[in-house]
């Protein structure tokens, strides 16, 4: 049967990674994507950003939106101080499977719980299922046209507090213009764009840190 681009990614983490290495896990993802298939993952240079708002944030309590095959939440969560958590969702099963033997590889199945399942399922039971009181960091990465929705959702459940920071991918490419908008324009928010790189190519792309404001 044929293989899948997130079965061949996986080979490729098996094959040019050391287990319980997270760095080496990130290299052998970007080095596939980048020489052999392209893959939506963040990818290396809008992952810096990404590592340099995660510890400025040191977070205790991570959501990432979109797992996909766990690349960015192995970049989140190699960076976690001790008994911190980060709760991934991830809607299809296949990529789920995927994700959770990248992040066993890395060997960071303790900083991290994948849920399997739709964001709008499962933002309102965060509280009572994993008992989580707000969000320091949102990693927003999944639908793009969810982005907005879930940002609405997650004020709504109460998961943000005055400091709480949303960072989302692809602003630009594939764009998020409905989010944008909103984030921009709204005066519970203080957003500022990170220009970079689609990842493995040069078309433009970029994040938007946004710090809700209670
Ligand atoms: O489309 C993109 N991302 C959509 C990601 C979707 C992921 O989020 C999951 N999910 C998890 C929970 C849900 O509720 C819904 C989906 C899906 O099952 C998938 O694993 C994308 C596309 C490009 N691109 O260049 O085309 C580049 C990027 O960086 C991208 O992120
Ligand atoms: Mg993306």
């Amino acid at each position: 049967t044929q293989s899948t681009r997130p079965q061949r990614l996986l080979n490729a983490v098996q094959k040019n990674a050391t287990r319980g290495d997270p760095r080496s896990v990130v290299k052998a993802i970007d080095d596939f994507c980048r020489h052999k298939e392209w893959a939506m993952n963040v990818g290396d240079e809008k992952g810096c950003i990404l590592d340099s708002v995660v510890s400025e944030i040191n977070p205790a309590a991570v959501l990432e939106l979109g797992t996909y095959c766990g690349y960015s939440t192995v970049r989140i969560a190699r960076l976690l101080p001790p008994h911190a958590k980060l709760i991934t969702l991830e809607f299809n099963p296949d990529f789920a499977a995927i994700a959770r033997q990248v992040i066993a590889w890395a060997g960071l199945e303790e900083k991290v719980q994948l849920v399997e399942g739709a964001s709008g399922d499962w933002i309102p039971k965060m509280k009572e299922q994993f008992g989580i009181t707000t969000f320091d960091l949102v990693f927003l990465d999944h639908w793009k046209d969810r982005y907005l929705p879930d940002t609405k959702l997650m004020e709504e459940c109460g998961l943000l507090r005055k400091g709480s920071v949303l960072l989302a991918d692809n602003v630009i490419c594939p764009g998020t213009p409905d989010y944008l908008e909103y984030i921009r324009s709204s005066p519970r928010y203080e957003s500022r764009y990170f220009k970079s790189h689609l990842e493995y190519t040069k078309v433009e792309d970029g994040l938007e840190k946004s710090v809700f404001k209670g």
